[in-house]
């Protein structure tokens, strides 16, 4: 049966690319998710396997990261139409060039003003609660999760275990960034007169974690953790005990050098931002002398 190829297309799909613009201490940030999607004198590789028109999906992806770098981003229109007109001037076979943009808006955390390098994805994380009663006592424990937080500096991880099997380099500046899931628990149990503000105190909880995270010179992600949650305990009469449970979300810094750019984490950098494997932080703060409550797993509450 007679076959003819319809219509294709082909690029790197999902480039996670974060740039990070430093003005003195006052730090900007772009985060994006592009695709490409190239189309055009594209027979022979489907016919033949011939690829000699075919600019690799691999080298879309460099240019993505080196234009960050290069050119910066001022707007995903503007990204995209630079790619776009990058890829079907610069190779005779492209003919024509789709990028897909994503665009995930932060906000600073508010500290004493607005946070320098310390920022919230826009979006509201969930909130969520559990209220158990045995006709006797009460027990309350609530939450959040998707909560994503970023620090574009004050953070460094070195001075841990190598073995045989470590290759990780240690960083003395990096990003920190991971999305916060969280349960405390209330140590309000019968009396339904001194019930706490349930409303101002996930206010005060979320604030204080965000402070916490904003505020932390951070050596490690469990520290950020520590700070987060005895932030929240010490301020918070109401609450005994809180649990986290904190994917550190890895931003990779992209070698730029085989196209001669220097990225430096001092001068504003581009990252990957890796979606998998990630790190995954998790711990309880107490009261001193409190009772832990909160199950060790928080998918179970
Ligand atoms: O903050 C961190 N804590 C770790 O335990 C760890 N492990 C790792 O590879 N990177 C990091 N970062």
């Amino acid at each position: 049966m007679p076959t003819i190829l319809g219509q294709n297309q082909y690029g790197k799909a999902e480039n996670r690319v974060v740039k990070i613009t430093r003005d003195g201490a006052t730090h900007h940030i772009k985060d994006l998710n592009v695709s490409v999607a190239l189309s055009g004198d594209m027979e022979e590789v489907h016919y033949s396997g011939s690829n000699a028109n075919v600019l690799p999906t691999d080298t879309t992806k460099n240019t993505v990261f080196a234009f960050a770098k290069e050119h910066g981003i001022e707007s995903a229109e503007q990204f995209g139409i630079h790619l776009a007109r990058h890829f079907v001037t610069s190779q005779e076979p492209i003919r024509r060039a789709r990028i897909r943009v994503e665009e995930y808006a932060w906000e600073r955390i508010e500290v004493s003003g607005e946070a320098e390098h310390s920022f919230v994805r826009k979006g509201q994380e969930t909130r969520l609660t559990q209220v158990t009663y045995d006709g006797d006592t009460w027990e309350v424990v609530s939450g959040l999760k998707d909560l994503t937080v970023l620090n574009t500096t004050d953070s460094e991880f070195w001075g841990y275990v190598k073995d045989t099997y470590t290759t990780l380099k240690e960083a003395y500046d990096r990003i920190l960034a991971t999305s916060v899931s969280a349960r405390w628990r209330f140590n309000w149990t019968t009396d339904e007169q001194s019930m706490p503000d349930w409303e101002t105190s996930y206010e005060q909880v979320k604030r204080h974690m965000l402070q916490a995270f904003a505020e932390t010179y951070s050596l490690s992600l469990q520290q950020t953790l520590y700070q987060m949650g005895a932030r929240v305990v010490e301020h918070l009469g109401e609450i005994d005990e809180i649990r986290f449970s904190l994917p550190n979300s890895h931003h990779f810094l992209v070698d730029l050098e085989p196209f001669g750019l220097k990225n430096d984490t001092a001068d504003g950098a581009v990252y990957f931002a890796a979606d998998r494997p990630y790190g995954l932080i998790e711990g309880t703060v107490l009261r001193d002398g409190c009772e832990a409550r909160i199950p060790v797993d928080l998918t179970n509450l």
